[in-house]
């Protein structure tokens, strides 16, 4: 899987050719390391050049492998060290992408010189890892600490302009890189190697650096909180100040391999694999994304309470003209649905809903929440519109709402249900807040941010509450389901939320964005328990995660098993892209898989047992039936459980 030729002029050429990104895959790095070993004892050879097959230099190792124990001591940091090391000039000739293990060979060799469109990076932080590789302790002796940490916390890819301005690259080209470094390679055949080994350098030193480390660990805590691999990539860097070379690799490698065996890291990557198999989906009928085509928006509309924040923008000058923004729900008209991303991808802090009128007559909803920089948008549409605005898609049947909207109802069910039971409220959000449950409270703040009164609205329409209940139903029955009356109730008082100034929460004022517990609820919860009986007890933290999030996991089973979500994955890349779930958990089907699907069962039959009126707490028959193969990888989850014919 990597190619040796002889070129003329004393020249070998190794070719990684391991489609379609020529990952590093055990057999690739086999190749690579017999090519360079033929070149090394072929005295005819006086420098080598390595390149990628069909355009691509390499995307790093191949991250299949890191479920199997190969990673852990994949040899390709010994490789990159025996290309240093090398008596021969080694030149990389880059084109496409050096990502990862690809960048570490890349910085393995002598010399470095890339197409123009060449991306570059280390984005094993994305996946949970580090570039355990040699990539910590050679990027910052190339480019210094600040720029290293930059780009080994971020993940950041850079284009090859801005990779020479750094110094990782020794030259740009416009045309054919393999090309121009083999005609460079015949210039330095006898050139001084000492210089070009990146092992030898010192990394630069700068007057302020435990300020610089100190700083950079705050940002990513910060940033990236309950994130393990940011930190670690830092420790990682630290340990290349600190020691010599040969300690460096050796913390690295300490380092890598504690994140490699993380359940983090398993969680990162079955979330990178999730999102391009959920972009895969197809309708029975044969309609896919690959099908779809472009079509010209004839009407749009803007639904949300901030939208005249983004004319503050300097990209809405960019649409102005093309479209007309107007706030609350105004229709106005636009040209075509790439004219609307510069005005979908800027940072708002807002809630709004976007609605589109294609040519044919079709509608697509595109739903954001963006409660933060840490909380990105999403879309729910089979619109070509969201390949546009990169973002993710997923298929749903029937409009979003079946997905998105019984899945909040369950979360505000579930924590609503406890709040009222619970000694103290601050329990629930002090149990909620650790990590995968701060999901939990975002929905009161969602919610809040939504308005209470377009659910209040939807309850009074199907006769739950309002003037339509008829007279006698009790206050927290309807039927033999346990009804939780409250955010009517909050209604009722003027509680829309935040437009109003309170809600769940109160506001600095209305439509403020500050928030903060209300004393007001508290008191409303006691005299409501008061009012109805309810005896407050000491729930367990355990117990509020588990009614919280197996109730949440068991209606996911449920949809998987009405064949209304295609798969698992789809179910986690909605988790992910809409409602800010921990990407290092991987999605709350993935969660289940990690808890164990006759543990999750077990619990439910308990609590519902405990909560007979409670009907998200009765296990779901799907769950049931999986939950039957023991624990089965998710791979395995619809084979094994029989797959519903599709609602797609
Ligand atoms: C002691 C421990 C030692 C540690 C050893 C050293 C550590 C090295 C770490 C690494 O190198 S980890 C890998 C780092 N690389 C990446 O994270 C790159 C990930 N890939 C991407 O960002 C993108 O895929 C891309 C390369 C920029 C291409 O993007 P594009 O949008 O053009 O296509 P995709 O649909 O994303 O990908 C196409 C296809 O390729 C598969 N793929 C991409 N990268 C990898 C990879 N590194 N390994 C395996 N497969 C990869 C991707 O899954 C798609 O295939 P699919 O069949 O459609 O899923």
């Amino acid at each position: 899987m990597a190619e040796y030729l002889r070129l003329p002029h004393s020249l070998a050429l190794i070719r990684i050719r391991n489609p379609p990104v020529n990952a590093i895959s055990p057999a690739v790095l086999y190749g690579i390391k017999e090519g360079l070993q033929k070149a090394v004892s072929d005295h005819t050879v006086k420098a080598i050049v390595i390149s990628g097959a069909d355009g691509k230099f390499c995307a790093g190792v191949d991250i299949h492998v890191f479920s199997t124990p190969w990673s852990s001591d994949t040899g390709l940091g010994d490789l990159v060290d025996e290309m240093q090391r090398n008596k021969k000039p080694v030149v990389a000739a880059i084109e496409g992408m050096a990502l990862g293990g690809g960048l570490e060979l890349a910085l393995g060799s002598h010399y470095r010189i890339a197409h123009v469109q060449t991306e570059t990076g280390f984005p094993e932080v994305t996946l949970g890892i580090l570039p355990g590789a040699r990539g910590t302790q050679l990027l910052p002796r190339l480019i210094g600490i600040p720029a290293a940490l930059d780009l080994i916390t971020s993940g950041r890819c850079i284009l090859a302009g801005e990779a020479f301005k750094l110094g990782i690259l020794d030259k740009v080209v416009n045309s054919d890189p393999l090309e121009k470094g083999i005609k460079f390679a015949r210039t330095i055949l006898d050139q001084p190697l000492e210089c070009r080994r990146i092992m030898n350098k010192t990394v630069p030193n700068v007057p302020n650096m435990d300020a610089i480390f100190s700083e950079v660990f705050a940002k990513v805590r910060k940033q990236y909180p309950g994130y393990i691999a940011p930190e670690t990539c830092i420790r990682a860097v630290q340990a290349s100040v600190k020691h010599p070379y040969e300690v460096g690799i050796k913390e690295e490698k300490e380092l890598a391999v504690y994140l490699v065996e993380s359940g983090q890291a398993r969680a990162l990557q079955y979330a990178f694999f999730a999102e391009r198999n959920a972009n895969k989906w197809s309708t029975p009928s044969g309609v896919s994304w690959k099908t779809a085509s472009v079509r010209p928006i004839s009407l749009v509309g803007v639904l949300g309470k901030h939208v005249g924040e983004f004319l503050d923008s300097p990209h809405l000058h960019m649409v102005r003209a093309a479209i007309y923004l107007v706030p609350s729900g105004v229709k106005f008209c636009g040209k075509h649905i790439a004219v609307l991303a510069p005005l979908i991808l800027i940072q708002v802090h807002e809630l709004f809903i976007l609605c589109v009128r294609t040519g044919d007559g079709n509608f697509f909803f595109f739903f954001f929440v963006v409660l933060g920089p840490e909380l990105r948008t999403y879309t729910l549409s089979h619109s070509t519109s969201s390949q546009l605005i990169e973002m993710e898609n997923i298929l749903v049947p029937r409009g979003w709402g079946e997905v998105v909207s019984t899945f909040l109802t369950i979360s505000n069910n579930g924590t609503m249900n406890i709040h009222v039971q619970v000694l103290c409220r601050h329990t629930v959000f002090s149990s909620l807040r650790d990590s995968i449950y701060v999901i939990y409270i975002r929905n009161f703040r969602v919610s809040d941010l939504a308005g209470l009164d377009v659910g209040w609205k939807g309850r009074k329409g199907q006769g739950l509450t309002g003037p339509a209940l008829p007279p006698g139903t009790p206050a927290r029955k309807r039927g033999n389901i346990r009804y939780c009356p409250i955010p009517d109730i909050l209604c009722e008082s003027g509680r829309f939320g935040q437009k109003t100034g309170k809600g769940w929460y109160q506001y600095d004022k209305p439509l403020g964005r500050i928030h903060k517990p209300d004393p007001w609820l508290s008191k409303f919860l006691s005299q409501y328990r008061e009012t109805y009986h309810i005896e407050p007890r000491v729930i367990s933290q355990d117990e509020i995660l588990e009614r919280c999030l197996y109730a949440l996991i068991n209606e996911a089973f449920r949809i998987l098993g009405e064949g209304i979500a295609a798969s698992p994955e789809h179910i986690d890349v909605i988790y992910l892209h809409g409602y800010g779930w921990p990407r290092y958990r991987g999605g709350p089907m993935f969660y289940a898989s990690t808890v164990g699907l006759s543990t999750i069962l077990e619990k439910l039959q308990k609590y519902y047992r405990q909560n007979p009126d409670i009907p998200q707490l009765e296990p779901s028959n799907y769950l049931k039936k999986l939950a039957a193969h023991g624990n089965p990888p998710l791979k395995e989850w619809q084979r094994l459980a029989g797959t519903p014919s599709s609602k797609l």
